[in-house]
């Protein structure tokens, strides 16, 4: 039922027209806000209802009949002031009862409604004190119980809590509308917080500019804003303009964002509320999983060295031991803390002088004489590794990457980096260059040939050890051998174990990539295929966002280092496929929907009241997108992102 019918109201003072023919209605025992920002008209309002200003056209009326005829005083609508203009020097019971003194009413009536709202607002302990022995929120209180003990029609309150702090003001919050809910007054607040108006009111009127922009409840004018000014007004919004097609809304710069039906060719804003949004991870996810793949199968390694060494030779274990802690303690260095070392290695062997080299290739040698046990611990270990999760036989094993320079040609080249390498190995050496992990049964019988061929210390130019397996890594019998013989000393052992894991590593890593570049090819021509037969728009959005480096035509691996590997993962996994990061709504709508062309980079996500906000950089679009999500999100700065929504979950309003 109407309580309160504003209709054509408008006000003006000199040139600044403060309401413009504004008309709501107010209904009975409810709790109504005016809500909107600093100087659209709200206390203007206010004061029209109250009959502490006049308006210049229209009509109000009260339960049907003119207010504007009746003299303030008269009216039955209190007004609760922002400074609640409490009497300092009366008591909390002598500023309550002072409307009820002025109306002459008995003062046995007067003890008992005053008991009576001190109990309501829980001040009755507090009823002979001072407003300055109280605070804020029980001051607020005492105004709120000098307001209803008159039992208005209709309580007023320009910006209520405002004085409060904010703790104490959400405390008030619940209480003003418990206090509203007992006595049944019809509650009109004015505020410029929207959550106040939010959290307390049945309904809001949105205000800008002298005018009312919208009147619902506050559920409404969330999810259904009908006006650009409410979109942005009320909560965070992304709002997108566009033209409106069939297929959506679509947006200069960006392209066809899902969007409700509208009318074709309109121009309109799309609205997408934070927590509608749906972000998909695109590239961390997959280097993600390389640097799993990479972990797993160094920590593989190095337990199948270090368990080799200790079952061979007690003599040697401590030192193969030592060597192979210090490589598990090098787990993730990568292919560039690798190539690092190797060039550390190699500057410190040039500049040896000859004869040390020739020292080490004599010891070498001796080593070799005594190595029957230490033999039988490499072709065990060789043959482990060939056994274990780092599948390396023939038939499914990615090419190692090839030299720089092949190695029947380091002898007639130029002395480089990369020949001296080579040179280092000699020319039975060379076979082994191409395939750094053995892959040939054969190998597993204990040979002096093949650790001849494995031995990774200079011979003769004194290059460094790592030098000679620069084409993927220190063979590994090699290393496992020289722990054993303790010609090394713990610290060169370790960083030859680091080398020789690293060249396994990265052969592993080198094999998913090819599976995953040839799987996600295949489903890419799979989505072409199905797209042809659809929608042509559809597929030239999908043909921007899924080209991708080609798949290899057999299982042979891409001709880079582990990291480049990572990367190549990251642009060859479809967006489709990858991890939803950030969503909120129904997963199998979001299936139906067409994607969204957007694509964006988390400039920053922070975490406060139970959900994470993500801000995000769009390129074509002016400000940030936001995103929320409960909990926590698994997605930090710096991450490139897919953004997508349900269209049912954007609103469309006219522009
Ligand atoms: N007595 C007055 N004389 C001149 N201009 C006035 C007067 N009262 C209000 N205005 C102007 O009318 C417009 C609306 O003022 P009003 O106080 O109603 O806004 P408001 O929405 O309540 O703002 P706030 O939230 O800051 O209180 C403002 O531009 C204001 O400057």
């Amino acid at each position: 039922m109407t309580l309160i019918s504003i209709d054509g109201v408008s006000r003006r003072f000199g040139d600044v027209t403060a309401l413009d023919s504004v008309s709501l209605e107010i209904r009975q025992g409810e709790f109504f806000a005016l809500l909107g920002p600093s100087g659209c008209g709200k206390t203007t309002l206010l004061r029209i209802l109250a009959g502490f200003e006049q308006p210049d056209d229209g009509a109000v009326s009260l339960d049907g009949e003119d207010l504007l005829k009746i003299a303030p005083h008269r009216r039955p609508i209190n007004l609760m002031f922002q400074s609640y203009a409490l009497f300092p020097h009366m008591t909390v019971e002598r500023n309550i009862a002072y409307g009820l003194e002025r109306e002459k009413l008995p003062k046995k009536e007067i003890r008992e409604r005053v008991a009576e709202v001190l109990e309501t607002v829980g001040l009755s302990t507090q009823a002979r004190r001072k407003p300055h022995q109280l605070s804020g929120g029980q001051r607020q209180r005492v105004a709120l119980a000098r307001a209803i003990v008159k039992r208005p029609r209709l309580l007023l309150l320009d910006e209520p809590l405002s004085a409060l702090d904010k703790k104490v003001r959400a405390e008030m919050q619940l209480e003003l509308k418990r206090l509203q809910h007992e006595v049944g007054i019809t509650f009109v607040v004015v505020t410029h917080d929207q959550e106040e108006a939010m959290s307390l009111a049945d309904r809001i009127a949105v205000m800008q500019g002298g005018k009312v922009e919208q009147v619902d409840a506050p559920i409404e004018l969330y999810d259904r804003p009908r006006t650009p000014f409410v979109a942005g007004f009320i909560g965070a919004n992304n709002i997108f303009s566009g033209k409106v097609t069939e297929g959506g809304v679509h947006v200069d710069g960006i392209g066809l964002l899902p969007a409700p039906k509208g009318v074709d060719g309109d121009t309109a804003l799309l609205a997408v509320r934070p927590e509608k949004v749906r972000l998909t991870q695109i590239a961390p996810k997959a280097e993600e999983a390389v640097e799993a793949v990479e972990a797993k199968a160094v920590a593989e390694v190095t337990a199948e060295v270090k368990d080799d060494a200790v079952t061979t030779d007690e003599g040697a274990e401590p030192k193969a031991e030592e060597a192979a802690d210090a490589a598990e303690a090098k787990t993730d260095a990568d292919a560039e803390a690798t190539s690092e070392s190797a060039d550390e290695s190699k500057d410190e062997a040039t500049a040896d002088n000859t004869d040390e080299a020739k020292d080490e290739a004599k010891d070498e040698s001796e080593a070799k004489d005594e190595a029957t046990s230490e033999e039988a611990a490499e072709s065990t270990a060789e043959a482990e590794v060939k056994e274990g999760p780092l599948k390396t036989d023939e038939g499914a094993e990615p090419k190692a990457p090839e030299p720089a320079v092949p190695a029947d040609e380091a002898e007639s080249a130029e002395p480089s980096d990369e020949v001296q390498a080579d040179e280092s190995k000699g020319e039975a050496d060379a076979e082994a260059d191409s395939e750094p992990v053995a892959t040939d049964s054969d190998e597993a019988e204990p040979q002096g040939d093949a650790v001849s061929e494995a031995e990774p210390k200079p011979e003769t130019e004194g290059e460094a050890p790592a030098e000679a397996e620069a084409d993927g890594g220190t063979d590994l019998r090699a290393v496992v051998k020289d722990a054993m013989s303790g010609e090394l000393d713990a610290e060169a052992m370790a960083e030859m174990v680091s080398k020789a894991v690293a060249g396994v590593v990265a052969k592993v890593v080198a094999e998913v990539v090819a599976e995953v570049i040839a799987d996600n090819d295949a489903k890419a021509r799979a989505k072409t295929e199905e797209k042809d037969e659809t929608a042509p728009e559809a597929e030239v959005a999908a043909e921007t966002e899924t080209t991708r480096e080609p798949a290899p035509e057999t299982g042979d691996a891409p001709e880079t280092a582990p990291e480049t590997a990572a990367e190549t993962v990251a642009e060859a996994v479809p967006v489709q496929k990858q991890e939803v990061v950030a969503e909120s709504g129904d997963e199998d709508k979001a299936d139906a929907e067409p994607e969204s062309p957007l694509r964006g980079t988390v400039v920053d996500v922070s975490f406060y009241g139970g959900t994470s906000h993500i801000v995000l950089r769009v390129e074509g679009h002016e400000g940030h997108v936001l995103a929320a999500t409960q909990g926590s999100a698994r997605v930090e700065p710096g991450t490139e992102v897919a953004i997508g929504w349900d269209a049912a979950d954007a609103v469309l309003i006219p522009a």
